[in-house]
C-alpha cells in the first residue's frame, strides 16, 4: 500500500510488548506505521487492536499495518525502530539488510549487549548497516504503561545531535516525552547494565534481605555502572539521567519488570524455567567478561553472573559482598 509521503513512515521491528507499545506510540504522533512480527497470528492479532501474549488485557487502536514480509515492512520506511531481543539483533539485521533504504536512522530500542562477542548493539549497527545512522532509544519505560498511553519519558540518543533532536521531536507525543542526546554509549550501557542490577535487587527481595539491603544493591550497582560507563567512554551525567538512574529507580523496585521478577525467583529459589524475556541474564555473563577485561572492578555484576551460572547461591553471593575489604564510598 503507498502511503502519503508527507507523514513519517515508521517501521517497526518486533511485535512483542515493546514493539507493539512502541508502534502505537509511532501512531499517536500522527505517524503511518507499520510492524513487522514473525509469527502471522501475532501480525493479525495486532492489527485487530490486541497482543494477547505479550500485553495481555489492553486494547488499543487498530491502525497499525502489520506484516510478516520483511521487504514489505521496510518498504518506503524513512525511520526503523528496532524492538526484537538484544540477542537476535544480528540475525534480524542480515535479513534487514537486502530490504533497508539507505540513509534512513535505525533506531535500536533493545537493552543488551550481545553475549557472544562483546558487541554493543550499535556496534553490530554499524558493522552491518554501515549507512545508515544508528540512534538508541531507551529510558524508564514499561511497555504495559506507554501501550495504556500513561506517561513516560525516554531519551533518544544519536551521534549527530540534530539527528537525535530530529527524532526526540518525531516521536514525542502528549504522553511521550523525549529527550535527546548525543552519548550512544552512555544510553546503550544505562539500559543494557540496569537490566543485570535489576536481577540483583529482585535477588534480594525473594531471599527476604530487607529493603535496606535492596537499597544498597542498587546504590552500588548503579557505582558499578559509572565504572563501566567510564571504562567505555560514556558521559558520566548521561548515566545520572534516564538511561542509568532512571531506568534503576524502575525496574530494581517494581514487580511489572521481568528482570526483578527473574531475580526475585532466584532469591525464592523457584523455578527458572520458561519465564518471560530477562535481558540481563545473557548481558551478566558478558558484562562480567567485559569488566574483567577492563580492570573495571565489578562484583554485583560478577555476582550475578555467577549465581546465573549455578557457580554461587544469592546467600553466598550476598556474603561474599558484604566482606569485601572495605573501602572510601567515592572511589569510582
Ligand atoms: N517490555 C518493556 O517494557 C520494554 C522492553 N524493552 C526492550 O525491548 C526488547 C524487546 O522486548 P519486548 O518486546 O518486551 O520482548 P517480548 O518478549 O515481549 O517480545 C519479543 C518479540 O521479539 C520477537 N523475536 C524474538 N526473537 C526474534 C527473532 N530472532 N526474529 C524476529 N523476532 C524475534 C518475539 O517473537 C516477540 O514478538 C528487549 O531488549 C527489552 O529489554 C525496552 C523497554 C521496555
Ligand atoms: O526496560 C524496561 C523498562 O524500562 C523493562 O524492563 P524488563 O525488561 O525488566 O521488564
Amino acid at each position: 500500500m503507498s502511503r502519503n509521503p508527507a507523514t513519517p513512515r515508521t517501521t517497526v521491528l518486533g511485535g512483542g510488548a515493546w514493539g507493539t507499545a512502541l508502534a502505537l506510540a509511532a501512531l499517536h504522533a500522527g505517524h503511518a506505521v507499520r510492524l513487522w512480527a514473525r509469527d502471522a497470528d501475532m501480525a493479525a492479532a495486532i492489527a485487530k487492536g490486541e497482543n494477547p501474549r505479550y500485553l495481555p488485557g489492553i486494547s488499543f487502536d487498530s491502525g497499525i499495518e502489520t506484516t510478516t514480509d520483511l521487504q514489505a515492512a521496510l518498504a518506503d520506511a524513512d525511520c526503523v525502530l528496532s524492538v526484537t531481543p538484544a540477542q537476535s539483533l544480528r540475525s534480524v539485521l542480515e535479513q534487514v539488510k537486502p530490504h533497508m533504504p539507505a540513509g534512513i536512522p535505525f533506531v535500536l530500542c533493545a537493552k543488551g549487549i550481545e553475549r557472544e562477542t562483546g558487541a554493543l548493539l550499535s556496534s553490530i549497527v554499524a558493522e552491518i548497516l554501515p549507512d545508515n545512522p544508528v540512534a538508541i532509544l531507551s529510558g524508564p519505560s514499561f511497555a504495559a504503561d506507554v501501550a495504556r498511553g500513561l506517561p513516560t519519558a525516554v531519551v533518544v540518543a544519536a551521534r549527530d545531535n540534530d539527528l537525535a533532536m530530529q527524532l526526540a521531536a518525531r516521536f514525542s507525543a502528549q504522553n511521550l516525552r523525549c529527550y535527546a542526546s548525543d552519548d550512544i554509549i552512555g544510553v546503550e550501557l544505562g539500559g543494557a547494565l540496569k537490566n543485570v542490577f535489576a536481577i540483583a535487587a529482585g535477588a534480594v527481595v525473594g531471599a527476604e534481605l530487607g529493603a535496606s539491603a535492596q537499597a544498597a544493591m542498587v546504590t552500588r550497582g548503579f557505582v558499578e555502572l559509572r565504572r563501566l560507563g567510564a571504562a567505555f567512554g560514556a558521559q558520566p551525567e548521561t548515566l545520572m539521567g534516564l538511561s542509568g538512574l532512571g531506568d534503576l529507580m524502575l525496574t530494581c523496585s517494581s514487580t511489572q519488570s521481568r528482570n526483578f521478577t527473574y531475580g526475585l525467583a532466584l532469591g525464592r529459589g523457584e523455578s527458572l524455567e520458561g519465564r518471560p524475556l530477562a535481558e540481563g541474564v545473557p548481558t551478566a555473563a558478558i558484562a562480567a567478561r567485559l569488566a574483567a577485561e577492563h580492570a573495571v572492578e565489578a562484583p554485583i555484576i560478577s555476582a550475578v553472573a555467577a549465581i546465573l551460572q549455578g557457580a554461587i547461591t544469592v546467600t553466598e553471593a550476598v556474603e561474599a559482598l558484604m566482606t569485601r575489604p572495605l573501602k572510601h564510598e567515592n572511589k569510582i
